[in-house]
């Protein structure tokens, strides 16, 4: 019988599933170290947040073949290096949607109506309902950042309540945002105009630290803020400082930059109209059953031999299948994930096209593939091999599949072709002999580069001395360039530069970039 370990505490609904085909071991208690030493031992593991599945473990790890998130984030799972050992890492993205939204709404009801404050008066003896004088939030405006599953319901209550909706997610469109209910806005306004703001968003560079002490400042005085997503979208600092001089009307924190929040946190300090709770947003007793059925289920089906339903890293095909189509699936993902960074904002339309020995494969698996990487930037670990295509679908992105066998300067290649509310782009990739990635052009310019964790392009006029000035630029901003190529059809024409970086671009650097003369446009795209 295959072994399972269950490192954090899950539902016994999840447990009993399991028992049916493995020997199922519990131990909540386990160190980083004791992980290392045990997992030679399992065929699959199971967690919550609390586990830290770090790549020591997965590389200590000799028959492991899946890990199972029961819940939505595998932030704290290494899953590049799982994938790179062919172990699939589940997870259960809607199972605890409702329980995380209704979080939300209650903090909100909450922050208007002082719930813990009065509480505690009246535990303390008092009897004061001057001091507790609330505010409703019928006819308010509620803004709304990340307008996915947890947001989308939120709206639904919110609207219930009688609230003005606002959103902010550049990835969704005008009409989807309108069938909620949501007049879609760009983030300043909604910083300016909302009386309520709920965050629902994943953790990326672009939201980290999104309400920062400048964003702040541009809110209304008595703002109500809600954060029921990721730690460290709101810099912790300056809202204990914001709140200390009552300069906004009240936050509400279910998580944090630092889990368990520190001991030396400045929101600690802050006495009033912060309300704090340990990441319970998924904490009721039926998204916990929803989390653990959803995980053991795949868990017990990739145990027997079968596909997951959600895998974040590795579409559920029957293994003989998966093999042959494996590294085609990671070209498509990286060139999706490629593109939609070139492009930016909103994709309105996909286009996929097989070239080569490609063509003569299925199209279903590699379309899939593409939609999940050009998704990626949204959605991260949300979005896998089977609900890629739905959320393409809900966000208004047309797909269109071509093949053409006869361009053969590679084996197989695929051309991605995005057009979006910013611009249209295209890129092309190959695989090498042995299975390795090119990116063998962008935007029409031919290139032939491997995919890096970092990279930077720039769009130019070919000139003398361009590359040098982009080069000492870097230099001087300690970014290191592991390596450089230029594209360009005709010369003295237009091309581009793709540079691989060591380090991600300093604040600012990308702005003094663009001002090189000849620079007519310069992006970067974390791969
Ligand atoms: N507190 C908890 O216990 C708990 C429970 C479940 C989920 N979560 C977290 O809640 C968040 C939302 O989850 P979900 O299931 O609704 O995810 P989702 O993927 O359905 O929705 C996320 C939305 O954010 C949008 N988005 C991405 N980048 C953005 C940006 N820069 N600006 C504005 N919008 C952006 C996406 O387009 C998407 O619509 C996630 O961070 C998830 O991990 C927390
Ligand atoms: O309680 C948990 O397991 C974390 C819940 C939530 O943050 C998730 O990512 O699903």
């Amino acid at each position: 019988m295959p072994k399972l370990l269950v490192s954090d505490p899950i539902d016994q609904a999840g447990i009993d599933i399991l028992s049916q085909v493995a020997q199922v071991d519990v131990e909540t208690s386990l160190s980083q170290e004791d992980l290392v030493r045990v997992i030679p031992e399992y065929d699959a593991l199971m967690i919550r947040s609390g586990t830290r599945v770090t790549k020591e473990i997965i590389e200590a790890a000799t028959q492991l073949k899946i890990i199972g998130r029961a819940g939505v984030g595998v932030d704290n799972v290494d899953v590049a290096t799982a994938t790179r050992k062919g172990i699939v890492v589940v997870n259960s993205p809607e199972g605890n949607t409702i329980a995380a939204a209704e979080h939300a709404i209650a903090m909100m009801l909450s922050l208007s109506r002082y719930i813990p404050d009065a509480n505690q008066s009246v535990k303390s003896g008092k009897w004061n309902r001057k001091a507790f004088v609330g505010t409703e939030v019928y006819k308010k405006t509620l803004g709304i950042v990340g307008l996915g599953k947890i947001g989308s319901h939120v709206a639904a209550a919110a609207k219930a309540m009688g609230m003005k909706l606002i959103a902010y997610d550049p990835f969704i469109s005008t009409e989807r945002a309108e069938q909620i209910g949501c007049r879609l806005v760009d983030l300043d306004l909604l910083f300016r105009e909302a009386d309520y703001i709920t965050l629902h968003v994943p953790k990326t560079a672009e939201t980290a630290n999104m309400i920062d002490a400048a964003a702040l400042a541009k809110m209304k005085p008595n703002v109500r803020i809600v954060n029921c997503s990721r730690g460290g979208i709101i810099d912790e600092a300056a809202l204990a400082e914001a709140l200390r001089e009552e300069r906004i009307g009240g936050a509400a924190l279910d998580v944090f930059e630092n889990e368990p929040l520190e001991a030396d946190s400045p929101l600690r300090s802050v006495g009033k109209q912060l309300i704090l709770t340990p990441h319970l947003g998924a904490s009721t007793a039926e998204a916990q059953v929803n989390v653990a059925i959803d995980v053991a289920e795949q868990i017990r089906d990739v145990l027997l031999g079968l596909p997951a339903r959600s895998a974040v890293n590795i579409p559920g095909l029957y293994p003989d299948a998966l093999e042959k189509l494996r590294p085609y699936l990671q070209l498509a993902e990286t060139l999706g994930n490629l593109v939609g960074q070139v492009a930016g904002g909103r994709i309105e339309l996909l286009n996929v096209r097989m070239q080569g020995d490609l063509a003569n494969n299925d199209s279903q698996p590699v379309v899939v593939a593409a939609l999940k990487g050009l998704l990626s930037q949204a959605l991260r670990e949300r979005v896998n091999y089977v609900n890629a295509s739905i959320e393409a679908k809900e966000r208004g992105i047309r797909v269109i599949e071509t093949r053409d066998a006869s361009i053969r300067d590679y084996a197989g290649s695929l051309h991605l072709e995005a057009k979006g509310s910013l611009g249209d782009h295209a890129v092309t990739g190959a695989l090498l002999g042995d299975g390795e990635i090119r990116i063998t052009d962008i935007d029409e310019f031919p290139i032939n580069v491997p995919p890096n964790h970092y990279m930077l392009f720039t769009r130019h006029r070919d000139m003398p001395g361009i590359i040098g000035k982009i080069g000492s630029l870097l230099g001087s901003f300690n970014v290191n360039i592991a390596s450089m190529q230029v594209g360009r059809k005709i010369v003295r024409g237009d091309a581009v530069m793709v540079l691989s970086i060591d380090d991600p671009l300093p604040d600012g650097l990308l702005d003094e970039i663009k001002k090189v003369p000849g620079i007519r446009d310069a992006y970067t795209v974390t791969l």
